[in-house]
């Protein structure tokens, strides 16, 4: 059976993926979800002409050698001054309150020499200066920040300030997870004989928390094919948007997974991918449901979740793909093989700047070199290996 190309299989995936469904939540709650729909301005920022200074309004004309100015009231935030400024006429005005009608420039009080109800100025005045126009910020009804942004806290202040207590945003999957394996057990299990501890659904799970509405962990199930059609079709049945199982994706006898899943009805998109580390991931759907196999080594699985599900999980919530990162490399590649490779690498600091450093370890069973990378640098197939400083593409990890 040839093997599928990565970006074939990717665009494979991501036809599966449904289209965004749009849900409001409160501001609070609003945090790293992707707007479906794009935050508008409800009114005008500043609502009026504000005072940026505490200090006097003034008509800057008026303010000349000598003047004398009458001070005739007071502008404050919340409450600003009922009436208008004339000639020889000045409001004493504090940050963020009201300009009065009339006067056109705000003089910082640093500036000024009070004498009772009278003022006068140590500088000359600068026409409009320390007034935030009306609407400068932004104004009613312009669009503030696009849908698909995935929301920063900036962004969350943002749309508070353009009065909207409430966000469109896009609906997030509810993803199941299942281990396989007769050998596994859980972190904290002190180990048997020839038993390993189960750690891919963690990794999972926290991989993919940011996207989900809720990851349900279904635990280890053992390679038992009663068992395993059993657990299978019980989650099956409870409809999650996702499930991705670990393990049993191979060849072997006990490799039930595929079998299993086909006969509960779930249709096989297709098996196999010409990549390393993952080559045995499956995928297929059924009902609503997209449903991946992931192969059960530690580093295949938590690649093939970052270059396969990430992906369709950014899709279905409606944040465009980012960009590959480009680096130069602070170590040589060897040459790979024909299937594309996915390489740990760390982020090291160069002479000119981010450097990435490939981790020469690439054993699909070797966790711990996982836990040293910030990068998987994606070498092309075939690739002949590539010396220090050349440009490389590479997948941030620890990245939405
Ligand atoms: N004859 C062949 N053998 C294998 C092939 C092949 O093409 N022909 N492919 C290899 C590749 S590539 C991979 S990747 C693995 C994947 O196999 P499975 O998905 O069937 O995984 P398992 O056999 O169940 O487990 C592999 C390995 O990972 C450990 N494991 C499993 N689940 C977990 C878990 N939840 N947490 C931590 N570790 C886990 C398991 O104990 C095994 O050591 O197949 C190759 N073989
Ligand atoms: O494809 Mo497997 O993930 O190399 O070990």
């Amino acid at each position: 059976m040839s093997l599928l190309p990565v970006d074939d299989a990717l665009k494979a995936i991501l036809g599966r993926v449904p289209a965004v469904t749009p849900e409001q939540v409160p501001l609070g709650e609003a945090i790293g979800r992707v707007l479906a729909a794009p935050v508008v301005a409800g009114h005008n920022q500043p609502p009026f002409d504000a005072s940026a200074m505490d200090g006097y309004a003034v008509r800057a004309k008026d303010v000349v050698e000598g003047a004398r100015l009458r001070v005739i009231g007071t502008s404050q935030a919340g409450a600003g001054y009922g009436g208008g400024v004339h000639r020889g006429e000045v409001v004493r005005i504090f940050t963020g309150a009201p300009v009065p009608p009339g006067a056109d420039t705000v003089i910082m009080q640093e500036e000024a020499v009070r004498d009772g109800d009278f003022v006068h100025f140590t500088a000359p005045a600068r026409l409009g200066h320390s007034v935030r126009a009306k609407g400068n910020d932004f104004s009613t009804g312009q669009s503030l920040i696009a849908a698909g942004t995935r929301l920063t806290p900036m962004q969350i202040a943002v749309a508070a300030a353009a009065n909207q207590a409430r966000l469109t945003v896009a609906q997030r999957p509810r993803i199941a997870l299942l281990a396989t394996g007769d050998e596994l057990v859980l972190p904290g299990t002190p180990l048997g004989p020839d038993q390993i501890v189960a750690s891919n659904s963690f990794g999972l799970s926290a991989m993919l928390a940011p996207y989900a509405r809720q990851v349900d962990d279904h635990g280890i199930v053992s390679d038992d094919a009663d068992r395993l059609r059993e657990r299978l079709e019980r989650i099956l049945t409870a409809g999650p948007d996702v499930l991705i199982t670990t393990g049993g994706a191979s060849v072997g006898e006990h490799d039930l997974v595929q079998d299993i899943l086909k006969g509960l009805g779930v249709s096989l998109d297709f098996w196999r991918i010409n990549m390393r580390p993952g080559k045995p991931l499956m995928f297929g759907s059924h009902g609503r449901t997209l449903v991946f196999g992931l192969p059960g080594n530690p580093v295949s699985a938590m690649v093939t979740a970052m270059v396969f599900i990430k992906p369709a999980l950014r899709a279905w919530v409606g944040h465009g793909e980012p960009a590959p990162w480009r680096l130069p490399l602070a170590g040589p590649t060897p040459s790979n093989t024909a299937r594309r490779h996915f390489m740990r690498a760390r982020l090291v600091q160069g002479a000119d700047g981010i450097q990435a450093l490939p981790i020469s370890q690439t054993d699909s069973g070797h966790t711990s070199s996982l836990a040293a990378a910030d990068l998987l640098v994606v070498q092309p197939e075939n690739d002949p290996g590539q010396p220090i400083g050349t440009v490389v593409e590479a997948l941030p990890i620890d990245a939405f």
